[in-house]
């Protein structure tokens, strides 16, 4: 382990570089791990059996890659600065602007092609400018602060840009056989209260369809060995905002994480249902390019060595540490792209049949806030 200050000097030079490299905070743990790769040349990965650190783009036609065997990797426990609140308080500046007419107007769009039974499901997306006076560093070390249970990045690529986030949402995790995964979506202002939580028939659907299609296409695409477990859907906090989130877990019928990634992205909670005609809509709709926003990113195919239990009936096995392969992935989303020091950030909601133009605008504001409000200064 580094000390903090090194770590951030080093992944600061070597952002400065212009060298990919990604430093990130897993939800509720207190290490920062980075991986700073070394040579200069643009890794990219297509069948996701390498080992390192991948960052994909909504379409699936980027895959770039930090490969461990060609990264430094330094890690650094995180401290708190200082006392940090729960929420911040924050009252969404909604204006009529010019940006809320066309966001409302595709929405409305969605919601006539839903009624013409054309879709269940389609997750609209929008970009927002906003100027930052603070460097890559410090949003992310305020993101540290403020999302203790998100999982925070910065990665920095010469392909890709600079990108940033705290995200709610884990695509996969994949530890020896097992897998675990999460349908979320459903989204409403945290006011307090956690409990406090009622949810109306339309966002019930809307999380409804997310965890029904993974469970189908994690069977379409026989990912599944056995039986798929799913727990009741339960509200959770993010930031400033509160989800409905199910568990989904089951063992897997083989190590092939290209045909694991490929049933569960893009799930309805960033795509919609049916995944192809949604995929079409946003793609030929849509006002910007996605990106990488919607995508995926993480540690794939990472070794861990375990330590057996010094148990009597283990002790034979002592001399032996068993090795541990794991991936952990996350759906990019709460994020920005830094570009001159101007902050990108990409939002977007669900729209089902049921959804009102304005209160879907108003939720991509609220969901703004989790990027804008670590873009000043913290005290
Ligand atoms: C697509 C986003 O959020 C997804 C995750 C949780 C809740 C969502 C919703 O309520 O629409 C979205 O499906 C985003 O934040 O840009």
């Amino acid at each position: 382990m580094m000390q903090a200050m090194a770590f951030f000097n080093v992944l600061e030079d070597h952002i400065h570089k212009n060298l990919a490299c990604v430093a990130y905070r897993k939800p509720d743990e207190n290490v920062i791990k980075a991986f700073l790769q070394k040579d200069k040349q643009s890794h990219k990965t297509t069948d996701f059996s390498e080992s390192g650190f991948v960052f994909s783009d909504f379409c699936g036609s980027e895959s770039l890659l930090i490969p461990k065997d060609q990264s430094d990797v330094i890690s650094t426990e995180y401290e708190p600065e200082h006392s940090l609140k729960e929420t911040l308080e924050y009252v969404p500046e909604i204006t009529n602007s010019r940006e809320q007419k066309k966001h409302e107007e595709l929405v409305a769009k969605v919601i006539a092609e839903i009624k013409m039974g054309n879709m269940k499901k389609v997750v609209l997306a929008r970009k927002e400018q906003s100027p930052s006076q603070l460097s890559a560093l410090s949003i992310f070390k305020n993101l540290l602060q403020h999302y203790p249970k998100a999982f925070c990045y910065v990665w920095s690529h010469p392909e890709s840009g600079l990108w940033i986030g705290a995200t709610p949402e884990t695509l996969v995790k994949v530890e020896r056989n097992r897998f675990k995964t999460m349908a979320l979506a459903g989204t409403q202002a945290y006011k307090g209260k956690i409990e406090d939580a009622a949810w109306t028939p339309k966002e019930v659907e809307e999380q409804k369809i997310v965890s029904d299609e993974i469970v189908q296409k994690l069977k379409d695409f026989k990912v599944a060995s056995g039986v798929i477990n799913l727990s009741d859907p339960y509200t959770v906090k993010a930031g400033n905002l509160l989800h409905i989130r199910t568990d989904i877990s089951g063992t897997l019928e083989n190590d092939n994480l290209s045909n694991l990634l490929e049933s569960l992205h893009p799930t309805p909670a960033v795509c919609g249902f049916p995944r192809e005609k949604a995929r079409e809509f946003i793609l030929g709709n849509e006002y910007s390019d996605r990106e990488f926003y919607s995508g995926f990113l993480g540690e794939i195919n990472l070794k861990q060595e375990v330590k057996r239990n010094s148990n009597r009936r283990n002790q034979e096995n002592q001399a032996y540490a068993s090795i541990l392969k794991q991936s952990q992935i996350f759906v990019n989303l709460r994020c920005m792209k830094l570009v001159e020091g101007e902050a990108e950030i990409f939002i977007g909601g669900g729209i089902t049949a049921d959804s009102n133009p304005t209160a879907e605008w108003e939720e991509t504001v609220n969901k703004s806030y989790t990027i804008k409000s670590v873009l000043v200064h913290q005290d």
